[in-house]
């Protein structure tokens, strides 16, 4: 069954990028914007994904997206419909560099908050490289796959990067103190496991979501690799964290030798197989990626709202123009079943005349978003 879904109904930049003003008034469930390169089509996008916790999908530093001779910082300001009530949701950086975030004009803590609201999604042509790219790309893709399933995954995730930083500080110092090393060893075991845990479970639940067999896009075959994941699938939770912490302790030498620490779930890798071809995922063809990396953000869409009971917010940024006028229908097709809201970009109106008069189709232009 579709879940229901929050759907933006109107959306404000203030000095976000190119933007000095754009109000955006949205009556469908698909959103195409289309403009000329650098038109400032991508720059919207980035200003929706900015309502997921993280950097938005540029990994920008948060001051390069206010305007260029503007007034310093942004604001960017979003009304949501669901179950008929409007709630607006709000971020900004002040000039000062401070980050605000406010729900109903009322300030809340973090971008965390705004999930029980939305959750939002993105595919860009920067994910490109996944497959072939460094298993910390894989990881931190993964990481955004595991919010769906625990939203503590994110902190969980950026306290254990400290703590091995701690440790391999501290191993590099040589401290006569050992208790310090015991301590951060104790804090990376029992954050590593969680991690772990949580990456376990999310590739499980998203391999559950891959439909196999006869699509246009290729089904992949996802799993995780890595050592204390593989401990977690013989022993309960609080034995691997008493075996991880041991290893730690027995490693430390190699370790300070090495200058980081070479145990851990800082060096697992998400592996993924083309399923029909059974071939990895980095040995297909560039099309096959990206049909590939489609269906994946397809099958974490239904996961987020099998998780969540809402459909996220889905953000395609130059999706369509990738694929042939087959799997372009058959995208859009598998759009509708997903229920909730989409947002795609493309250089070319023509990419999206199928969809005329159930999609809401927008001119970009340098500063100005405009019906088409
Ligand atoms: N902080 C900023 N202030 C003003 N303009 C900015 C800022 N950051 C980026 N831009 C401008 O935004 C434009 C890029 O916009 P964007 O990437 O959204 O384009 P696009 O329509 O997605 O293009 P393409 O089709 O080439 O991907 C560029 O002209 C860039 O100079």
């Amino acid at each position: 069954m579709t879940p229901p879904a929050p759907v933006v109904r109107r959306l404000i930049l203030s000095d976000y990028r190119s933007y000095t003003l754009a109000r955006c008034d949205i009556d469908a469930r698909r959103v195409a914007l289309v403009g000329e390169n650098g038109a400032g089509k991508t720059n919207v996008l980035e200003a929706l994904s900015l309502y997921s916790p993280g950097r938005g999908l540029r990994r920008a530093e948060l001051a390069d997206c206010a305007r260029r001779d503007g007034p310093g910082g942004f604001a960017v300001s979003l009304d949501i419909a669901f179950d008929d009530a409007t709630t607006q949701l709000g971020h900004g950086l002040t000039p000062e560099g401070d980050r605000q975030f406010r729900i109903d004009r009322a300030p809340v803590g973090s971008a965390r908050a705004f999930a029980d609201h939305l959750r939002v999604l993105w595919l860009t042509p920067a994910m490109d490289g996944l497959f072939n790219g460094a298993a910390g790309e894989r990881r931190r893709f993964l990481d955004r796959l595991a919010l769906g399933v625990d939203a503590d995954h994110g902190g969980r995730v950026n306290r254990l990067e400290r703590a091995l930083r701690n440790r391999n500080r501290l191993l590099e110092e040589g401290v006569a103190d050992r208790r310090w090393l015991d301590a951060a060893e104790q804090e990376i075991a029992s954050l590593g496991v969680a991690v772990a845990a949580a990456r376990r479970e999310t590739v499980s639940r998203l391999a559950a979501q891959i439909v196999t067999g006869e699509s246009v896009f290729p089904w992949a075959e996802v799993a995780i690799e890595g050592e204390i994941e593989g401990w977690l699938a013989e022993a309960p939770a609080l034995a691997v964290e008493e075996r991880f912490r041991e290893a730690l302790a027995q490693t430390r030498r190699r370790d300070a030798a090495a200058g980081r620490t070479l145990t851990g779930p800082q060096t697992s890798d998400l592996a993924v197989r083309h399923g029909p071809k059974n071939e990895a995922a980095r040995d297909c063809s560039t099309g096959e990626q990206k049909a590939l990396l489609m269906g994946l953000t397809l099958a974490h869409a239904r996961l987020v709202g099998e998780m969540t009971g809402k459909a996220p917010l889905l953000l395609l940024d130059e999706v369509a123009a990738h694929f042939d006028p087959i799997r372009r229908e058959a995208l859009f097709a598998e759009l509708e079943t997903l229920g909730g809201q989409v947002w795609m970009t493309g250089a070319d109106p023509l990419l999206f005349d199928s969809l005329r008069g159930r999609a809401d189709i927008m001119q970009v232009t340098p500063g100005r978003i405009a019906r088409l």
